[in-house]
């Protein structure tokens, strides 16, 4: 990466807004010098070496690439003139096209990271407007790189799709543990002992499929193979419509993107 990159980050105090400026720092694709990042209240005591601001049209003049990362429903108050830089939005449901009115921008990406870029272990799909350049396409590969991994998608509804499946995905790992330890409690196991077991639980099998790097299906066969407590498991939590709740899960997820997204 050429050090003319300069990258603004609005919302840079943000839950994802910081985990992208730390991963970009951690990375090296960047340096705080030729970071703008803005807040909205106390300048953030993070990110030292790092331009704070409150003004988002100077966060704008700074930089030539600019990372939007605010809620959507703070869009709306949010005027900055964009024309001529990269315009990367990280906004839930937010389409491209509004994107390129809203900051006069013809080079939008719309990319859907999600809470573990914290740890750098985001998984990132994006999509691209027509005016996005090869060069475009590299720093935004880069950048998502820093955070974990990244794929461009073919369209907009893929986007929203993934918002549901990998953007809000860590949320559901999340709601497993939350029911598991529920029932270890209701058993009478101590809420110290129920937290350790299904956390370790949760790590363990996620660093089991990083280092298989197997189809999870392949995982389950496995237990399944046994004919033991893991099966007995399985099978009951099939027959109570486990299945069915995530696919209602994810299609409650791809709706509420695509509302997001409607103009009024
Ligand atoms: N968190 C996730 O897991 C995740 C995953 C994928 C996508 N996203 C998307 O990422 C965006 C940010 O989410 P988040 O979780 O980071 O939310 P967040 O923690 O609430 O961060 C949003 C930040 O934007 C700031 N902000 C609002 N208006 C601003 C303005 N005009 N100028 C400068 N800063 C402004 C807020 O500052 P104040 O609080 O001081 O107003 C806040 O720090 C959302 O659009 C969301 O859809 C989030
Ligand atoms: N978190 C944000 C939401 O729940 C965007 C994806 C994950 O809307």
């Amino acid at each position: 990466m050429s050090n003319g990159l300069k990258i603004g980050v609005i919302g840079g105090n943000g839950w994802l807004g910081r985990a992208i400026i730390q991963s970009l720092l951690d990375a090296k694709l960047t340096s705080p010098e030729d970071l703008t990042l803005s807040h909205t209240g106390e300048r953030p005591a993070r990110f030292e070496g790092a331009y704070w601001t409150r003004d988002n049209q100077q966060l704008a003049g700074r930089s030539n690439v600019i990372v939007v990362s605010v809620r959507p429903a703070d869009l709306p108050a949010l005027a900055v003139d964009a024309a001529g830089k990269l315009l990367i939005s990280v906004m839930a449901g937010i389409r491209l096209d509004e994107l390129a009115v809203h900051f006069r921008s013809n080079r939008v990406v719309r990319a859907m990271p999600n809470a573990a870029a914290e740890v750098g272990k985001s998984y990132t799909p994006w999509v691209a407007s027509e005016g996005v350049e090869d060069r475009d396409r590299f720093i935004v590969r880069s950048i998502f790189d820093s955070c974990g991994t990244t794929d461009e998608v073919a369209s907009e509804g893929d986007i929203d799709y993934l918002t549901g499946l990998s953007g809000s995905g860590p949320a559901f790992p999340a709601l497993l543990a939350t029911a598991m330890m529920k029932d270890a409690i209701a058993y009478g196991l101590s809420p110290d002992i129920a937290r350790r077991a299904v956390n370790s639980v949760l790590i363990g099998a996620g660093r089991l499929l990083e280092r298989r790097n197997e189809c999870p299906a392949d995982m389950v066969d496995a237990f399944l193979g046994y004919r033991g407590t893991t099966a007995a498991a399985i099978e009951a939590m099939g027959a109570a419509g486990f299945d069915a709740a995530i696919a209602g899960g994810l299609a409650a997820a791809l709706q509420k993107s695509v509302s997001m997204g409607e103009r009024s």
